[in-house]
């Protein structure tokens, strides 16, 4: 069944079937899926389905590639990584990226302002109160943890409104996950648009709207929260679990 809030909420992002490959490697095979405003969408499989590719090839750091992506009705493919994030779309990547000679400020302070409406230092420095008293220490001297929570505050900064975010439970102890969760919770409520790939299915089935199933480049399955709810097996059995 849809729901009013489903039915009214607009497409921000339209996928058509995208392909995409690694020199002569295809890895993408036609995949389709789009994402409504406020929703935060998963992308689930087995490792090398292609999760990461896509949310890689939205951002326009996989270069060829077919089909149509389309971000508030303006075309993505052929355009540069710098001219994507300009629209208003932050990329979280997997390695997290921090760099590891700068300071916590320093790490934050970084990126430019692309967007008009991004959470200025203090706001940040309150919403994420462990990276306060981490202010001056090295990024790599931060656990886990905290190199997620700044990789996502730094990209808060910018102005983006719509994120990617990739695997950020990923060597987590579980307490940590769930403060993470916690924050996309509440970066969910503030009407921020998410695709996050997630291999803890716990995980995205306590945060996301709908899932996306990606098996060898392909969409294989999309299930609402009710119907991961009601179908466990049936996604887990994607996932070979
Ligand atoms: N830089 C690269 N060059 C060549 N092939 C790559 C590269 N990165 C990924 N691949 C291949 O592309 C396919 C899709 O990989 P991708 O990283 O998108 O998968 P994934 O679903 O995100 O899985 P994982 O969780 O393991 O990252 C895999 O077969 C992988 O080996």
């Amino acid at each position: 069944m849809t729901t009013e809030a489903e039915t009214l909420a607009r497409t921000v992002l339209s996928v058509e079937n995208l392909s995409a490959w690694y020199a002569e490697s295809k890895v993408l095979h036609g995949i389709s899926f789009d994402v409504r405003e406020g929703e935060l969408l998963t992308l689930i499989g087995r490792n090398g389905a292609g999760k990461t590719t896509t949310l890689r090839s939205i951002m326009g750091i996989v270069k060829k590639r077919t089909g149509s992506i389309t971000f508030n009705g303006d075309q993505l493919i052929g355009r540069r990584i710098y001219e994507i994030a300009r629209k208003g779309i932050g990329y979280c990547p997997e390695e997290r990226a921090i760099f590891s000679s700068l300071s916590v400020k320093e790490n934050l302070t970084l990126p430019p302002v692309l967007q008009s409406g991004g959470m200025g230092d203090e706001e940040l420095l309150e919403a994420f109160p462990n990276l306060r008293s981490r202010a001056s220490s090295q990024g790599t001297k931060l656990s886990g943890g905290e190199q997620q929570m700044l990789a996502i505050a730094r990209i808060l900064r910018t102005g983006s409104r719509f994120l990617l975010l990739d695997e950020p439970s990923e060597g987590l102890a579980p307490v940590v996950v769930k403060e993470i969760g916690e924050l996309i919770l509440r970066l969910k409520a503030r009407g921020f648009t998410i695709i996050l790939v997630e291999q803890n299915l716990r995980f995205a089935k306590r945060v996301a709207d709908r899932h996306v199933v990606v098996e060898n480049g392909k969409v294989v399955d999309i299930l609402s929260a009710a119907q991961l709810d009601s179908d466990m097996e049936r996604v887990q059995s994607y996932l070979g679990v």
